[in-house]
């Protein structure tokens, strides 16, 4: 049996080793190694300038890096391209874009289509499936700048969905939005999971990381700390991580952490 071209069963979902990133000359990211298990849903924090975005551009080669390697499932990114989906923060997305939902949708299946290829029936049919599962299926046609914040982020999420990737990476997917889609977005998470899907989310909110997530990295320009959540979001390394920026608050009874 030729095996040659088949990747190892057990290579990590990503592996990210000595990765050093810097704007203009000034590292914001240094030496950050680090190995995502495979089915986990995994936060990804620190405070504001920590090198969270920058670290997953820098994983997505949309910032280029002074340093470091990236494995995903044991080959180069460029490789491994149509089993990873990524969901950037809204504010980088320009939504006066003059294209509708169904239309930004469509575009998580270039991967799959190739660019010679036109989306057929399949693909349309897809991509409503995956608007409807966010809720979003009565807007698809939809300018994408006449939708509200929220549901602008849900059809982002519906676009990684309708990749159909293994490995997803989702920069602050909860930001801004209200409890419905929060939950929505939750609810997707866990179905990610079920399916034996790995994603990466930057979050800011302290409060609801053990409630959502098996894992988490703990970023200040370096990695303080990664790990299961049980083991590693504890107060002396969120201490270590967040500085004097963080706040210890008593929440019904439960001791909360809150960041900036
Ligand atoms: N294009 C850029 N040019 C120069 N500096 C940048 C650029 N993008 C980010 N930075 C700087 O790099 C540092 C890391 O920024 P980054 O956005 O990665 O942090 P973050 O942890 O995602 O922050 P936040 O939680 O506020 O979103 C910050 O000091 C920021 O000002």
């Amino acid at each position: 049996m030729n095996t040659s071209s088949r990747q190892p069963a057990s290579a990590a979902p990503l592996n990210v080793t000595g990765m050093t990133v810097a704007y203009q000359k000034k590292a914001v990211v240094e030496n950050v190694s680090f190995t995502l298990p495979e089915g986990k849903l995994v936060a990804l924090i620190g405070p504001n300038g920590a090198g969270k975005s920058t670290l997953l551009k820098a994983i997505l080669g949309l910032v280029p890096s002074i340093s470091g390697t990236v494995g995903i499932y044991g080959d180069t990114y460029k490789k491994m391209r149509s089993r990873v989906g990524y969901v950037p923060q809204r504010e980088s997305v320009d939504w006066d874009f003059p294209t509708d939902a169904l239309d930004v949708v469509m575009m998580g299946r270039y991967g799959h289509l190739g660019w010679i290829k036109r989306p057929g029936r399949k693909e349309k049919e897809l991509a409503m499936n995956t608007l409807d599962k966010v809720g979003m299926a009565d807007f698809a046609r939809r300018q994408i700048s006449q939708l509200s914040g929220g549901q602008q982020q849900r059809v982002f999420l519906a676009r990684a969905l309708a990749q159909e990737a293994d490995l997803y990476f989702m920069d602050e997917p909860f930001a801004g939005v209200d409890a419905a889609t929060e939950k929505a977005i939750i609810a997707l998470l866990g179905e990610l999971r079920q399916a034996g899907k790995t994603v990466l989310v930057v979050h800011h909110d302290l409060s609801t990381v053990e409630e959502y997530f098996d894992h988490v990295l703990l970023l200040n320009k370096k990695l303080i700390a990664e790990g299961p959540v049980q083991t590693t979001f504890t107060p002396e390394l969120l201490h270590e991580t967040y500085g004097g920026k963080l706040a210890i608050v008593s929440s019904s009874g439960r001791e909360a952490l809150v960041g900036e």
